[in-house]
């Protein structure tokens, strides 16, 4: 096993030399407190563990393939990139800022590297560096963001709540992401308006308005769900809003959170964080602030899940134990032993001597948070198929989360889906499935046929990867350096000579 901080910095605080290319269209300035790797210098990490970024924006990357070879122990520590969606929503929260702000810890992957390109390409000026960013979006000369790449991911649809709130006006086209369910703007556009704003949908684009040109105005709006998407936008616009606004049954996700306390840190007046209200005290302008992106806790609990259904032995930080601890309860009932080694530092064990002879299944339903997270349902399936008994699995944040069954029944698993419930029939032991050809649909649901993969016998072949790109940092790199045989076909190879 690699010591805890060598291997984390290793994969964690450098990757590609050509990395900053990728986070803007136009070349980037170099400040001798920061250099950053594009610049020339030597790389800090070894040639072997170099790798370009898994998704580099060109479109052969829709060709890329997985090709996984299992059964696989795991072992060894892996280091957690920072949060994909509290990435987004932060760096969407720099639009409602005056002066430079300086994001750090951004996992470089491709929904981030779209949210800066949407920014930069809008007037922001940015620098960017490692995982590091500086922007400033004081030269934003337009409300309207490019309608392509919104449609790429969801959470470009936040810059909404920004652009209303300080240019007074905003077009933003509806937003794409996993195709999960219907996932409609109804709760930003309700609560838009409760805030002063007129808005209304044409061409495939909210276009939204401050009444009279006079800005936004603080009201009270209370969401019918807790939309985490629909907290952050209106928590953003609350903040340049004229007065006083209160949200209730508002999201409690750690992102809203992470994203009142930067918006806090540059001048914002917001309270409750966490909570289910917010009291929000308008201001006239926000000024910018640094931040540390969080540890991403799906990254971190796809990780957890990969120890549990490999049976093997994972360290794994930083991690921010309290927001896993859901999964922790769920794997430990099912017979995994999980140690906090520091206050960041989990280690997950499933190998047979700390398990006995096999791990008990369990039901699980997924829920806002503090509940079970939707975005780890998936790959929780999969241990499931490696478990004892019959379990349950109910998704009730998204109506249509289950396109990874179809797929996990070619790699031998046993479940039965009926609507937004899979009944999994374990088979008790960690290899019970096997090899195959399979397509990722979606992000989450596409990692748990990574995951899959790794337990299975044989080779598993997995295409749709660039939805897989879309949420794990550095995947195949973290994957091999725990001992598994993963690699990537990538488009050259498959394309048809011409
Ligand atoms: C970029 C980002 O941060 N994505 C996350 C965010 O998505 P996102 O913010 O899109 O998820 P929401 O919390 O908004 O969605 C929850 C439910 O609310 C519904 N809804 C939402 C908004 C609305 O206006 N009307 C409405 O009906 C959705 O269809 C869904 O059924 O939170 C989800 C729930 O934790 C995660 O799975 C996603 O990974
Ligand atoms: C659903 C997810 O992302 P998005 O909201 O961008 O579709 C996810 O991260 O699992």
């Amino acid at each position: 096993m690699l010591g805890a901080t060598s291997k984390g910095k290793a994969v964690g605080g450098n990757f590609h030399p050509m990395a900053a290319s990728f986070w803007c269209n136009q070349p980037i300035g170099s400040d001798p407190e920061r250099p950053f790797t594009g610049s020339g210098r030597e790389p800090l990490l070894p040639p072997h563990l170099l790798q370009p970024p898994q998704n580099n924006g060109h479109h052969h990357h829709h060709n890329n393939k997985l090709i996984i070879t299992g059964p696989s122990r795991l072992s060894g520590h892996v280091p957690i990139s920072g949060s994909k969606n509290s990435a987004l929503s932060i760096l969407a929260a720099t639009l409602c800022c005056s002066g430079t702000s300086k994001i750090s810890n951004v996992p470089n992957l491709s929904d981030t590297r779209t949210m800066v390109s949407i920014l930069s390409s809008m007037g922001a000026e940015i620098e960017a560096s490692d995982s590091e960013i500086l922007i400033n979006t004081d030269g934003v000369g337009t409300v309207e963001p490019d309608s392509e790449e919104i449609r790429k991911f969801r959470g470009g649809f936040f810059v909404i709540g920004p652009l209303v709130a300080r240019f007074g006006e905003a077009v933003v086209a509806l937003p794409g992401g996993c195709d999960i369910g219907a996932r409609p703007v109804d709760l930003y556009v309700r609560g838009l308006r409760a805030l002063g704003a007129v808005v209304e949908l044409r061409d495939g684009k909210v276009h939204a308005k401050a009444a009279n040109g006079r800005g936004l105005v603080g009201g009270r709006f209370q969401l019918q769900f807790p939309s985490v998407g629909a907290t952050e936008t209106l928590m953003m616009a609350a903040c340049l809003a004229d007065g006083v606004t209160l949200l209730s049954n508002v999201a409690k996700e750690p992102e809203v959170v992470g994203l009142a306390q930067f918006l806090n840190d540059c001048g914002a007046c917001i309270e409750g964080a966490g909570s289910d209200k917010l009291v929000i005290k308008g201001k006239s302008w926000l000024h910018g602030s640094r931040c540390i992106i969080a540890p991403d806790r799906i990254e971190a609990g796809t990780f957890m899940l990969a120890a549990a259904i490999t049976r093997s032995c994972i360290l794994m930080s930083p991690v921010i134990p309290s927001h896993m601890s859901c999964l922790v309860d769920k794997l430990k009932a099912a017979g995994c032993k999980i140690r906090q080694w520091s206050h960041d530092t989990l280690e997950v064990s499933a190998i047979s001597a700390d398990v006995g002879e096999s791990l008990k299944g369990f039901d699980v339903k997924t829920g806002p948070f503090p509940g079970f997270p939707t975005d780890i349902q998936p790959q929780t399936m999969v241990l499931l198929t490696t478990c004892n008994g019959t379990s349950s699995v109910e998704e009730s944040i998204f109506e249509n989360r289950m396109g990874h069954a179809s797929e996990l029944l070619k790699l031998g698993a046993r479940i039965k889906v009926c609507g937004s419930t899979a009944l999994v029939y374990g088979k008790d032991k960690r290899s019970g499935l096997c090899g195959s050809c399979v397509v990722a649909k979606d992000l989450r649901g596409g990692m748990s046929l990574v995951l899959a993969g790794l337990a299975a016998e044989g080779t598993t072949e997995i295409s749709g990867v660039q939805h897989i790109d879309r949420g794990y940092h550095n995947l195949d790199l973290k994957l091999k350096f725990l001992g598994a045989d993963v690699k990537r076909l990538m488009a050259p190879h498959l394309a048809f000579p011409l």
